[in-house]
């Protein structure tokens, strides 16, 4: 299972500092929507300059425009770029289209879909690499929020997945079991005192 380091922090230079921190330690590196309206497109400019050897994953969340959005991405160095699932299949298939001829791909972010199970297939039939089974910020700060419903929709979709959600120490090891590819932690890293420790924890959970 590969690890995902989300950044949702705020300017290009907090995104580099934190990026050379964690590098050594993550497959992926996530600029976070937040990020991306922030700075815009040159920041996974920034990023990819920086980490070559790394998968660039712009979170676009995109929902209309798609092989547009999609294109200005991949030109600007990302590797991935997400998809919302709740958008149109066009969208979607659109953002594909951009990703063959840039030889790059699309997540599909499922945040906010009831049934993650039927949109995961739907969208894995579309050509969409991987879907991301996640519960944003907000839906994470509700009252009895758990991240279990997000494991057994990964289970249970059988295409592959990544789980987004407030995924920390205590509960990346749940989610390999799940059967993820990737595990995509934000907060766990970025907030924590010593976000390198963090990074290295969590990839020693896993290894
Ligand atoms: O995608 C995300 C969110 O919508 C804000 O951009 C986060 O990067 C994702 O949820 C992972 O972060 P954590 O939940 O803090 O692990």
């Amino acid at each position: 299972m590969k690890l995902q380091v989300a950044i949702d922090l705020l300017t290009t230079e907090a995104a580099l500092e934190l990026a050379g921190q964690v590098a050594e330690y993550v497959d992926i590196i996530e600029l976070g929507t937040p990020l991306i309206k922030a700075e815009g497109l040159p920041v996974i400019t920034a990023v990819k300059n920086a980490h070559p050897d790394k998968i660039v994953f712009a979170d676009l969340k995109t929902m209309d425009a798609g092989e547009l959005e999609a294109d200005i991405a991949f030109k600007a160095g990302a590797d991935l770029v997400t998809v919302l699932g709740a958008a149109d299949d066009s969208t979607i298939a659109g953002a594909v289209k951009a990703a063959k001829a840039h030889n790059k791909g699309v997540v599909v972010d499922l945040i906010g879909i009831e049934d993650k199970v039927t949109r995961a297939q739907e969208v894995r039939a579309l050509g969409a690499k991987f879907v991301e089974m996640h519960a944003g910020l907000d839906e994470q700060a509700k009252p009895g929020f758990d991240l279990n419903g997000l494991l057994r929709a990964g289970s249970e979709a059988r295409v592959p997945f990544s789980v987004a959600g407030g995924v920390k120490l205590e509960t990346i090891a749940d989610v390999q079991k799940a059967g993820a590819d990737v595990a995509v932690a934000g907060g766990a890293i970025y907030s924590a005192e010593d976000p390198a420790l963090a990074a290295k924890q969590l990839r020693a959970a896993i290894a």
